[in-house]
This record gives structure tokens, C-alpha cells and sequence, in this order.
């Protein structure tokens, strides 16, 4: 295989700088082969570039020079020996943001008509080389912009590396990584020893180029949870979905800084997922929690979901090793086992994650410190802290090259809260550009806690300020964390009870002494939260799955929440639940998510391009201007009773269908301009159908519904939307291409429309059973509709029936490359959202999931044990 070039000890030895200084091109070389317009340097590129004398490698810059910031659309560089999966995450990378992929190999052999390997055979090593680092300087000059450019190992001789430099002072440049059995698993002709040798001996000059890491880590298990029980195989490309999930969550976080409200809008919007509280930085909200998990337990069969449970952001908590003495650079693995274990949090997780190194304990430990603290900075955390009893360079140097990553000013210290100290470490990490400020003191007495609100009030009342986490800490000090308002340190349940506790408060007195559960407790034991009523509202309510799926998820995380079934045939009840000094908020179910409209005093924007509403939540508090408070502020005043003033109405279900989809999608699927989506039915569901697709990108979408007109409506009432200038900024990537457009189709013997592609996303929005006097629709996909030959995703997005006429032909008519999701894979999506409306506090996903399926029965009563317990099985670390 050409292509393991990379692998052999000669690449190790021009690596290292025996690479000649000047060579001629080879005669005999062939004129290089015309390039193809769309990845190529244009002609004047190429001739200026081949004229050039070569230049003298620029000197190699300190990693403290990179700054991280990128202009929009900077062009991204994935980097690392192969086998790592580059390809693959570029292509995923590709489609969601709408980028060119550029492969540096690929340009050489069209350059040269020879692959690396081959040229280095005919024509030698140096000219080789020489060739290599003049096409690598072509391709990033020429693809400066707009493109994600595949790196081999191949191209990165000493100047290479000089390149990638250089253009790492711009631009992401992303070392990637993978567990080394895997890289063998793909390459095949090397000995695991040798491979071995080749990380050890690549991976600290693949670092020295790059401004980033990213470890790619191996999927085994399909997401199989998209997939109902009784469809016969697991299309591969499910396996991908995690490390596409995982990779562009990562891309996403380092081409996207935050905007003035700390917000992030990441270049893969419309891939992203769209829940309300990811809308609001954690360390603006009250009473967070983050817990913290110590590196060592993060072993590679962990929980993370349940050590996550419960709380708003994870902290990984890194111990600085012991490091040689001459050594300025963290040792490979170290820096890997780093990289691999806060891979794995951020594919298994929704909250920020924190990376927290420990302080030095004494100066032998500094520049150990230091290097575990400037390596987190490469894995993009959303949070890193920074201790600010070091040197104030170094806190600069760190704030300046945090890149997207908010940097927490950290200091533990047995002083008085009332010494001036405190307020002047407070005032240094404001003015050395740290985001938030984390002060913890160990605590002797209860009296403590009460000094400590003293010196948050000091706070308070300076005119400038950023989020101050500050607590005491050990047994005394539990008081005053239970009060902290912004990301107090809890630990996970089972650490707490475990035998391992009293040796980790022993080897770290910072550890915390609360649990998530704890926090949260007091927070209504002590009156600051107040147990609420939630409903869910509609016509035939009675068989919704709702009360149990939310009160399940509010008995696990200690709320002392309730929520009912309000069945009625008419709104005008509402005014009922609304009295109450205690109502929390109401789902709003059929036939009532258009008409509620009427009877709210502001919507999301979201609801209000939808034109439906399914989530009601009360306000309490208005602007002084009588307008209704910004989304940060209503999530403030959520489980806190009192008089209602006024009614909020926002959309969930786009949120849910807009997940689904991303989640059945396959990446021969990926939304492109040509591709088309089809809605059966136009009622708020179907609205909420259409909504998503174009958050999702869609550009044409086709309705079909039993009454023509209603289908008319619903196409006008978007026709308006995508055509007024509130879609932009709306609407991901909606200033970008053509503007979407609807059809409607008249009836089920009609062709599809010959100037479409066939639908590759299918929303059904009907009810799956007869409502009043109308039978069940029994609703089938007329076969000329259906001809897409890589398949797509089918959503019944009801659930009171599951193996539904259309779930039963798609199975059984179509190839297996169609992936189906219900309303059981809804419903919970949608209600997460909600639970994060209600409560302000992000929903355990994996509570409500099961709930879900296991309170399931059908219009009988009956339930489906085996379906059950397959999906039940099927539910992984999905965040
Ligand atoms: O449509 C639905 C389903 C639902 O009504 C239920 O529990 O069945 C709950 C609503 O929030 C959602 O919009």
C-alpha cells in the first residue's frame, strides 16, 4: 500500500532535519498533470510556486504565540499519521459546514502523476521532499479559505513542519489522533511494534505544528437507539454517528468564539442540536453545579452520564505528573491519555466541560503545571482554569491563546474572606482577561460560611464584573457551596458513599463534600425553590406519555415537582391552572397548539415563525416597560412561585424532529442544496415538521395532506417566512444558496415532481389512531415517491400506535437503507427541551428515555415487553 510511506524509518530521518539543503528538480521528473479546477491552485499559483527558489523554514514559534483566533471561514487543517480517520472526519466535517475537502496527497499525485511513495522511488528522497513541501505550500495558499485540507505525515519533513506552523498562526491546524489498535486494524501491513514506534516518534512533532488535538475514538457500537427493534440490521454508517457528533460538537467549539452574551454560534449550526439552555452560558445562570471527576476514573468503560446526572457542567481534574527534568514538554502519553479521556466527556455529554489542573504543590511541579495547563488549551474545553497564585506571565499567556475556551481565574487559599487579598486577586484576573473567577477557602467553622456572603456583596457592588464562583470548601464549608450561585463543585453519588472518599479529601483538601442531589435539596428545603405544578393540556391527553416521562426525571433529580394530565375540550380552562401561585407550566397537546397563540403575551421566535405552541410557561416578573424579560432572565425565575403575570409560549417539537433527524441521517444523505423533504399533514405538528427541515437546510420541501387547502395554508404561511428578512439569523445558512421553496401535492396517485430528487427525509405529522369520528388514516408512501437509491429517514412522529402501515412498508418494501424513528424517539427529544423550560435545568436524558418506553402500551393497554427491553438495551451514552 503506497500510501503507509509515512511508516518507514526514511521519513523518520528526513523528519528529523537530515533533509538536503538545496536540490535541483529532476530531469526526468514528468511535467506535473493539469490540475482540476475545484481543489487546484490556479496556473499562476503553480508556475509562481514552482519558480520559486525555496524559501528558509520559518522559525519555529513557541506555543504560547498561538493565538487562536481565526477569521470566519479560515480553512482547517487535519494533520496525523494514517489510519487515524482524517479522511473520514473531513468529509463529516465537509457536508456539515458546507466546506471543500482538499487532500494534500491527492494534490501530489495529480501534480506529479505519481503518489509520494512511487515519486520517492523514481526520483529520490530530497526531490521528494522538495516536491512535497512546495505542493503543501501551494495547497495553503491557495485554500486559505472555505476548506478542511487532509494531511498525511508524508508531507511534514522539516520545512513542511515550518509550513504548518506558520499557518497555525491563522488557522486551526488539528493534530489527529486514534488508539493505536485501530490505526493497526486500518493499516494492516505494519507491525504493532513498529506503528508503536512511529506514534511515539511523530506525535511530539505532529504536536510542535499544530494548535489543536482532537482524538478520534473508535466506535464499536452502533447508536442503535434510532433503529425500532424489529428492523432486521444496523445500517453501518451508524457507527460513525458518535465521532460526527463528537467531531463537529469539537469543530464547532474552535471556529466559533462567543458573541457579547458569551453565546456560541458554531460553523455546523445546522448540525448542531438546538436546546433552549445551550442558548445561555452556564455561568450567567443560578445555582449550577459542575462535577468533578478526577482523570484516573475516567476509565474507558465509565458512566459518564451518571456521573454527569443531574448537573450543569463536567470537570475533568487533572493531576500534574512528575515530569524529567530536562523535559520542557509533557510526555506523549501523558498528553494522549489526556486527549482520549476528555474525548470520550465530550461525546458522551450535552453540559460544558471544565478542564481543571490541580496547582502545583510546590515549584518542582510548576512546569508540569504549566504544560498540563497549555495542553488543555489544545483540546478546546469550553472552561479551563488557571491558577492565579502563578506567575502573572503565564496567566497572560494563557488568556491570550484560550482561543474559544473561557478561562476560569482559579485560586484556593486559607485566608480570612475579609483580607483585601481576595478582592485584589479578584481585580488581577479581571485585568490578565480571565472569564470567571473561582475562589475557594478551606473552612474551619459554620462561621465561616457567613463571612463569605459578606465578600460576595463587595462584589456585587463594583461596577465591573465577571462570574464569581466562591465557596469554602470541606466538611464546615458545605454550608456556603450549597449557595454559591454559578458552578459549585459537587461529586458524583457514588464517590460520596464510596470507600475512596476519605483518601481523596485527604490527598486534596479542595475536593468537594456535596453531591448534585444535596445541592439541590436545600435549594427548596431552605425556601430558595418551590416545589411547582406542570401539566400537560389537550383534547385526549389521557394517553399521553408525558406525566410520567417528566416527574420521573424530577424524582431522580430530587425536584419536588408534580405533573398532571388536563384533559379538555376547551381552552377557556386554562385561565384555571394559571390562578395558582404554583403552576410551573404546561405542555400543550392537540388540538390546542395553534389556538393557545391567542392566548399568550409573547412567543420564542422560534413558536412565532412555526406559528404553533406546545410549551406554556408562566412569567413572573415583567421589564419595567411591561415587555416580557429576556430568555436568561425568564430561566432565573423558574421553580419560584408566585402571582403569574403573563404567559410565554415557545415550540419544542422542532427541537425533537430537528434531533431525530440528525440523528437517522446518513452522511450519503447529507443535506445538499438538491435535497427534498417531505411533510405528510399540516397541522401544528406539521408546521413544527417543516420548521425543523429548514432548520435542518432543506431547500425544497413537498407537502401532502388530506385536505388541500389546509396544505396551502401552511405552504403561504412559510412562503412569507423564508421570504422575510426575520429568516435571517433565523434560519441557519438562510442568506446562503437558494431560497427554500414549497410544493404542495394533490394526491396519492400524483408522480413525484420530475424537476425534484426523490425525498430523502420523511416526516409523517398525522395521528397514528382515529381521533373523534375520523378512522385511523393509515397512511402508506405511494411507491413512486419512494425511489431515493441511498434511502433516508422516515419519522412517524406519533407514538400511540408504533408498528404503523408506514413503519411496517418501510421495513418490509424498502432496502434497509431507509432508517426508521417513532414518536418514542420523539417524545423524549421534545420533552427535554421542556424539561429545560420548565425547570432551567438540563434534563437527564437517559431517565426520561426509559420512562418513556417502559410506561408504553398501545390503544389496548398492552405494552411490548421485547420491543421494550430491545431499545431499552439499545439506549447508549447518547447526550
Ligand atoms: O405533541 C406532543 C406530544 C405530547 O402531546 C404528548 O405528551 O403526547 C406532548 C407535547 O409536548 C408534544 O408537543
Amino acid at each position: 500500500m503506497a500510501s503507509v510511506a509515512v511508516a518507514t524509518k526514511r521519513t523518520f530521518s528526513t523528519m528529523m532535519g537530515d533533509m538536503p539543503q538545496t536540490q535541483a528538480w529532476s530531469p526526468q521528473e514528468p511535467r506535473p498533470t493539469r490540475p482540476r479546477a475545484s481543489t487546484h491552485a490556479p496556473d499562476s499559483a503553480i508556475s509562481s510556486a514552482m519558480s520559486t527558489p525555496r524559501t528558509t523554514p520559518t522559525p519555529m514559534p513557541l506555543l504560547a504565540e498561538w493565538r487562536r483566533i481565526f477569521e470566519p471561514n479560515s480553512s482547517v487543517v487535519l494533520v496525523g499519521i494514517r489510519g487515524t480517520g482524517k479522511s473520514t472526519l473531513a468529509i463529516m466535517a465537509s457536508m456539515a459546514c458546507q466546506r471543500r475537502v482538499v487532500d494534500v496527497e491527492q494534490q501530489f499525485q495529480e501534480a506529479t502523476g505519481f503518489s509520494t511513495a512511487k515519486y520517492r522511488k523514481q526520483f529520490g528522497a530530497s526531490n521528494h521532499n522538495l516536491r512535497q513541501e512546495e505542493l503543501l505550500r501551494i495547497t495553503l495558499q491557495t485554500h486559505d479559505k472555505g476548506a478542511i485540507i487532509v494531511c498525511n505525515g508524508g508531507s511534514l519533513e522539516k520545512s513542511g513542519q515550518a509550513l504548518l506552523q506558520e499557518f497555525a498562526q491563522s488557522h486551526p491546524v488539528i493534530h489527529i489522533m486514534r488508539d493505536i489498535g485501530s490505526v493497526h486494524g486500518y493499516l494492516k501491513v505494519l507491525q504493532l511494534s513498529k506503528l508503536q514506534d512511529i506514534v511515539a516518534f511523530t506525535a511530539p512533532i505532529f504536536r510542535r505544528c499544530s494548535n489543536y488535538e482532537f482524538y478520534n475514538i473508535s466506535e464499536t457500537k452502533a447508536a442503535v437507539s434510532v433503529v425500532p427493534a424489529n428492523q432486521p440490521s444496523v445500517p453501518a454508517f451508524l457507527t460513525l454517528k458518535r465521532a460526527e457528533r463528537t467531531f463537529l460538537k469539537f469543530l464547532s467549539m474552535i471556529t466559533s468564539p462567543t458573541d457579547e452574551q458569551g453565546a456560541r454560534r458554531g460553523v455546523t449550526a445546522n448540525f448542531e442540536p438546538a436546546f433552549p439552555l445551550s442558548e445561555v452560558p452556564v455561568e450567567l445562570r443560578k445555582y449550577t453545579c459542575a462535577v468533578q471527576v478526577p482523570l484516573a476514573d475516567l476509565t474507558e468503560d465509565v458512566d459518564i452520564e451518571e456521573l454527569e446526572f443531574g448537573c450543569d457542567a463536567f470537570e475533568v481534574v487533572v493531576e500534574p505528573v512528575e515530569m524529567d527534568a530536562h523535559s520542557q514538554h509533557l510526555p506523549s502519553e501523558r498528553a494522549e491519555h489526556i486527549s482520549s479521556a476528555m474525548s470520550r466527556v465530550r461525546r458522551s455529554t450535552i453540559v460544558p466541560v471544565i478542564y481543571h489542573v490541580t496547582p502545583a504543590k510546590d515549584q518542582s511541579h510548576a512546569v508540569s503545571y504549566f504544560e498540563h495547563v497549555r495542553h488543555g488549551l489544545r483540546i478546546a474545553p469550553d472552561f479551563a482554569t488557571v491558577d492565579l497564585s502563578s506567575d502573572e506571565e503565564f496567566v497572560r499567556e494563557m488568556t491570550a491563546s484560550r482561543g474559544s475556551t473561557k478561562l476560569i481565574g482559579h485560586l484556593h487559599a486559607p485566608l480570612d474572606w475579609y483580607d483585601p487579598f481576595w478582592m485584589e486577586k479578584y481585580d488581577t484576573a479581571m485585568r490578565l482577561g480571565c472569564n470567571v473567577v473561582r475562589f475557594t477557602r478551606p473552612a474551619q467553622f459554620q462561621d465561616d460560611n457567613a463571612a463569605i456572603q459578606t465578600f460576595r456583596n463587595k462584589i456585587r457592588e463594583k461596577a465591573d464584573t465577571i462570574p464569581l464562583i466562591c465557596f469554602n470548601t470541606g466538611r464546615a464549608g458545605r454550608r456556603s457551596a450549597c449557595f454559591n450561585q454559578v458552578l459549585t463543585s459537587v461529586i458524583p453519588e457514588s464517590v460520596r458513599e464510596g470507600p475512596t472518599f476519605a483518601a481523596r479529601v485527604q490527598g486534596n483538601p479542595e475536593t468537594s463534600w456535596l453531591t448534585v442531589k444535596e445541592a439541590t435539596h436545600i435549594l427548596y428545603a431552605s425556601f430558595t425553590y418551590d416545589p411547582m405544578r406542570f401539566y400537560i393540556i389537550g383534547a385526549s391527553a389521557g394517553y399521553s406519555l408525558s406525566p410520567a416521562m417528566h416527574n420521573a426525571a424530577y424524582k431522580a433529580c430530587g425536584m419536588p415537582h408534580n405533573f398532571t394530565t388536563y384533559q379538555t375540550s376547551t381552552l377557556n380552562t386554562l385561565q384555571e391552572l394559571v390562578q395558582d401561585t404554583d403552576f410551573g407550566g404546561t405542555a400543550v397537546s392537540q388540538p390546542f397548539k395553534l389556538e393557545v397563540i391567542s392566548l399568550v403575551h409573547s412567543m420564542s421566535r422560534h413558536a412565532r415563525a412555526i406559528g404553533a405552541v406546545n410549551t406554556l410557561i408562566p412569567v413572573r416578573h415583567l421589564n419595567k416597560d411591561g415587555s416580557i424579560p429576556t430568555d436568561l432572565e425568564l430561566f432565573q425565575e423558574r421553580n419560584q412561585a408566585g402571582p403569574i403575570k403573563a404567559l410565554y409560549g415557545d415550540n419544542t417539537d422542532w427541537i425533537g424532529i430537528k434531533s431525530c433527524i440528525r440523528r437517522g441521517l446518513s452522511p450519503a444523505n447529507a443535506v445538499r442544496p438538491t435535497t427534498c423533504g417531505l411533510v405528510v399533514g399540516s397541522g401544528g405538528m406539521g408546521r413544527a415538521a417543516v420548521y425543523a427541515m429548514l432548520q435542518v437546510g432543506v431547500k425544497n420541501i413537498v407537502i401532502f395532506n388530506r385536505t388541500y387547502a389546509n396544505a396551502e395554508k401552511l405552504v403561504a404561511h412559510f412562503g412569507r417566512l423564508v421570504s422575510s428578512s426575520s429568516s435571517t439569523g433565523l434560519l441557519p445558512l438562510a442568506s446562503q444558496g437558494p431560497r427554500p421553496t414549497f410544493r404542495v401535492i394533490e394526491s396519492r396517485e400524483d408522480a413525484w415532481p420530475t424537476d425534484l430528487r426523490p425525498p430523502t427525509i420523511v416526516l409523517s405529522c398525522i395521528p397514528t389512531h382515529p381521533v373523534g369520528d375520523s378512522p385511523e388514516p393509515s397512511f402508506t408512501l405511494p411507491t413512486q415517491w419512494m425511489h431515493s437509491p441511498t434511502g433516508g429517514v422516515v419519522i412517524e412522529l406519533a407514538y400511540r400506535t408504533l408498528n404503523t402501515p408506514l413503519m411496517k412498508q418501510i421495513r418490509e418494501e424498502t432496502s434497509g437503507a431507509w432508517v426508521c424513528l417513532d414518536g418514542l424517539d420523539l417524545l423524549p427529544e421534545q420533552g427535554f427541551a421542556q424539561f429545560e423550560m420548565f425547570t432551567g435545568k438540563r434534563a437527564p436524558r437517559r431517565i426520561m428515555r426509559e420512562e418513556v418506553l417502559r410506561s408504553w402500551t398501545d390503544e389496548r393497554g398492552q405494552s411490548d415487553p421485547a420491543m421494550v427491553q430491545t431499545r431499552l438495551d439499545a439506549i447508549d451514552q447518547e447526550p
